[in-house]
């Protein structure tokens, strides 16, 4: 039976990262995708806005919507202080499957809870399930039309601090007009637009950092 394009992404891990090293198993990633096949990873170019985000924030609780094979994951765990938490949220049960397997051979395990299901419905029981209070950094990299609801979701649950940084994949290809639209234009809401590209292509996209401020 024909195998899956996350299948063959992490068979490229598997046979070129080395097990413990996460930046091998992004550089394998990265290499697969250029020369291989495109999969919407975050990529090599967003990816260091996201590292230096990440190092800037050292942030002690992460969320992760879209966890997909769980390259941006394993970035940003490999980045994470000490005792630091990353909950992942991932809709596509064959996906979640494949990241698991992922983020187990960079070695990262410990630092991330990979979650099942939809955001919408996960996100209100993020307190009494995994007893966080407040998220220091959310990264946004699920379907797009849902960066919106689940922003404002996640502000009536109370999940945001002033501070709390939101960091938007794709807010110009696939593209979050509403998204972008209500973080640049709400009093609640610092924003700035960092330029780039869709991952391993030549096509514009960017980064958009949003810090809320209560
Ligand atoms: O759709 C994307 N991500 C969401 C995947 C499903 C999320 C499921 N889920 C997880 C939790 N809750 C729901 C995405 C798409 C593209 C893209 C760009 C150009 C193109 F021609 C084709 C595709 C680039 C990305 O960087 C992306 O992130
Ligand atoms: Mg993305």
């Amino acid at each position: 039976t024909q195998s899956t394009r996350p299948q063959r992404l992490l068979g490229a891990v598997q046979k070129n990262a080395t097990r413990g090293h996460p930046r091998s198993v992004i550089q394998a990633i990265d290499h697969f995708c250029r020369n291989k096949e495109w999969a919407m990873n975050v990529g090599d170019e967003k990816g260091c806005i996201l590292d230096s985000v990440v190092s800037e924030v050292s942030p002690a609780t992460v969320l992760e919507l879209g966890t997909y094979c769980g390259y941006s994951t394993v970035r940003i765990a490999s980045r994470l202080p000490p005792h630091a938490k990353l909950i992942t949220l991932e809709f596509n049960p064959e996906f979640a499957v494949i990241a698991r397997q992922v983020i187990a051979w960079a070695g990262v395990e410990d630092k991330v809870q990979l979650v099942e299901g939809a955001s919408g419905d996960w996100i209100p029981r993020m307190k009494e399930q995994f007893g966080v209070k407040t998220f220091d950094l959310v990264f946004l990299d699920h379907w797009k039309d849902r960066y919106l609801p689940d922003t404002k979701l996640m502000e009536e649950c109370g999940l945001l601090r002033k501070g709390s940084i939101l960091l938007a994949d794709n807010v110009i290809c696939p593209g979050t007009p509403d998204y972008l639209e209500y973080v640049r234009n709400s009093p609640r809401y610092e924003s700035q637009y960092f330029k780039s590209h869709l991952e391993y292509t030549k096509v514009e996209d960017g980064l958009e950092k949003s810090v809320f401020l209560g």
